[in-house]
């Protein structure tokens, strides 16, 4: 499939698979940034993109950084929505207790997925359909009991 990319800083790459067959395209930083540990910069990549209706892009973290750096994507994966036009950014966050990192302008900083995505209608009804799994959930196939707040039934 094919996205129109509009450049914002035409010094910056396209986005780019790195190998045939990756999930992921580089995004590049189009500034020069240094996190302080546990501080969080919004970061622009100079792109702007039209995706097809039907279609999602996901801001992903790139794992040599979270791994060497500490530095992930605070909201992973970003919801790039088919409607917006305006810049894709990236929110970084140097999770590392104790060292800066710093990024240079054009350096790889995360990595686009490409998908598709159903649009649903949300249907109320009074009562869901039973499974297996049933309410079970957090934990429970490990016998851990959540003790979290439950919303109770008002009608
Ligand atoms: O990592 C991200 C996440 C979002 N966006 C842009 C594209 C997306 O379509 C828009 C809105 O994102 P989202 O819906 O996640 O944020 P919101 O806080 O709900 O904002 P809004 O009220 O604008 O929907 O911001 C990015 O550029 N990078
Ligand atoms: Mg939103």
């Amino acid at each position: 499939m094919q996205i129109l990319v509009h450049r914002l800083d035409a010094g910056l790459p396209l986005p780019a698979y790195a190998h045939p067959g990756d999930a992921g395209a580089d995004l590049h930083t189009a500034v020069d940034v240094t996190l302080a540990p546990g501080e969080r910069v919004l970061v622009p990549t100079g792109l702007a993109v039209a995706l097809p209706e039907g279609y999602v892009a996901l801001v992903h973290p790139r794992s040599g950084l979270a791994a060497r750096h500490g530095l992930t994507v605070l909201n992973t994966p970003g919801t790039v929505d088919a409607g917006y036009r305006g810049e894709i950014k990236v929110l970084l966050v140097n999770l590392d207790p104790r060292e800066p990192v710093s990024l240079t302008r054009g350096d790889r900083v995360a990595q686009l997925v490409v998908q598709r995505v159903e649009h649903a209608r949300f249907v109320e009804t009074e009562l869901l359909p039973q499974s297996l799994r049933g309410t079970g959930g957090y934990g429970s196939t490990g016998g851990f009991a959540t003790s979290e707040p439950t919303t109770e039934e008002t009608t």
